[in-house]
């Protein structure tokens, strides 16, 4: 879907251009692709319709500002609020209660729970260096109760023994009775899964949670379960007052479509995002982040971090002072040079690109572009200190040599030097502000074909 989805939203991004406002006639269009793409990605109808009519809401009537064009604007506008959908900003646990807090774990077999209980057994122990104790209720496959002793281990966690032939409230109350002896701060709880909902499998996970009285209920669901996620969800939601949930497998197929209609469904937030089967494959879920994938728009947030990130913000002072004064030479051009690679090169930027605008862009390219900004270190490096400050004084045989020196051919310091004088005349015409677009732009952008604007960040 996602690649579908950008390519068609940047056609129509690129439709739009040159119109100052949205309107209910010009993203149209654009409305209805994301509609389908969404209802593609499994999200659940009626939770489509809310959100479509909750961006026209938001969209409708807009100025758009800058060099935007409506498409791009109504691109961020839906960005945020699918963020907001899934649950602004990021939602941790709540463990502010009288040790040892339990955290119930409830879901469907295979939705990845004794998996996920020894992620975030690892996860406690290592963020916030928390003493962890495992046990399983899951009396109806002994095998489960195995899996989670190895993985306990691999978490470096404590587990708690328990056998099929105890019942589930028993293990409970012999674990919790066990982590309050032996100080733990927190009981993790994984429960017995079913093939699907029924009701003996709820009655039971009610008494535990009774018993238990967690401070965190967690919904683990598989994000590639798509429409199902959304039944699944809404059984738990009526059984079970949730406080969080966890999408695992998020680094299949899925575009985590089951994100938004699970969040909307059980209005619990998101907690933590399932990225791979190792241990250590568990994230803080991050709305934002999310909400860029779902979209197909690849990680943009991060890549903006990392490009805005990388510029040396008193250098680009610097640089505009000395562009204000008329003084910008080929030093500063091998300033920016280094700039864009201390940005960590064009190909850590591609990882970060929607998948459609990396496949543009091109592994080759990239390597080419890589290239080309090492050859013009060189030649700059060949230069003397004069020549740097005042290439025009530099001769034919001067070039030659200084081509010699750089191991390039002589067209390419021509090339190079033609270049500085295009950059230097554009630079002379901008302001300080103007500058710091442009150093952002250098940072890999342009040469990438241009990313679809974000508004707002
Ligand atoms: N790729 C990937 N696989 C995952 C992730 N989380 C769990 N899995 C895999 O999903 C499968 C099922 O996970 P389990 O933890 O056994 O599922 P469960 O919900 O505990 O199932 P039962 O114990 O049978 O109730 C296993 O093969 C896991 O390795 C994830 O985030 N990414």
């Amino acid at each position: 879907m996602a690649s579908a989805l950008t390519e068609k939203l940047s056609r129509l991004v690129k439709e739009l251009r040159g119109q100052a406002r949205i309107t209910e006639s010009n993203v149209q269009d654009m409305l209805r692709e994301v509609r389908m793409a969404l209802l593609e990605a499994d999200v659940a109808l009626p939770v489509v319709r809310d959100f479509i009519a909750r961006v026209k809401d938001k969209a409708l009537g807009q100025e758009v500002v800058g060099s935007l064009t409506p498409g791009q604007a109504l691109v961020g506008i839906i960005h945020r609020e699918l963020a907001a959908t899934m649950g602004a900003g990021v939602a941790d646990l709540n463990l502010a209660v009288q040790p040892p807090a339990v955290i119930l774990m409830a879901g469907l077999q295979g939705a990845g729970k004794t998996t996920t209980t020894a992620k975030l057994a690892k996860w406690l122990i290592e963020r916030r260096k928390k003493k962890v104790l495992t046990v399983s209720t899951d009396v109806y496959r002994p095998a489960a109760i195995e899996q989670l002793k190895t993985v306990t281990r691999q978490a470096g966690a404590e587990w708690f023994a328990s056998t099929p032939q105890q019942s589930p409230l028993d293990i409970a109350r012999a674990a919790l009775d066990h982590a309050r002896r032996h100080y733990f701060d927190v009981l993790l709880v994984d429960t017995a899964g079913r093939l699907a909902i029924d009701e003996a499998m709820m009655r039971e996970i009610q008494a535990l949670h009774a018993e238990l009285k967690p401070a965190e209920t967690l919904f683990v669901v598989d994000a590639m379960q798509g429409q199902d996620a959304v039944n699944t969800a809404r059984a738990f939601k009526e059984a079970l007052p949730l406080t969080g949930i966890v999408l695992t497998k998020l680094d299949g197929d899925s575009r985590g479509g089951a994100a938004l209609s699970v969040r909307a469904i059980t209005g619990a937030p998101i907690k933590f995002a399932g990225v791979s089967e190792k241990i250590d494959g568990l994230e803080l879920f991050d709305a934002e982040r999310h909400a860029g994938r779902v979209l197909g728009m690849g990680d943009i947030v991060a890549l903006v971090e990392q490009v805005t990130a990388g510029v040396d913000l008193q250098q680009a002072q610097k640089l505009a002072a000395k562009v204000k004064s008329g003084g910008f030479d080929l030093e500063d051009f091998l300033e920016q040079i280094r700039q864009m690679k201390k940005m960590g090169g064009l190909s850590s930027l591609l990882d970060k690109l929607p998948t459609q605008l990396a496949a543009k862009a091109g592994e080759a390219d990239l390597s080419r572009a890589e290239k080309d900004i090492r050859r013009k270190e060189g030649i700059i490096c060949a230069m003397t200190p004069e020549e740097r400050r005042h290439p025009e004084i530099i001769k034919a045989s001067r070039k030659r040599r200084i081509a010699a020196g750089a191991g390039v051919q002589v067209q390419e310091v021509n090339r190079l030097l033609k270049e500085f004088e295009q950059m230097q005349a554009m630079m002379k015409k901008m302001k300080g502000g103007g500058l710091m677009k442009m150093m952002k732009r250098l940072g890999g952008m342009k040469g990438l074909g241009g990313l679809p604007g974000l508004p707002g960040r």
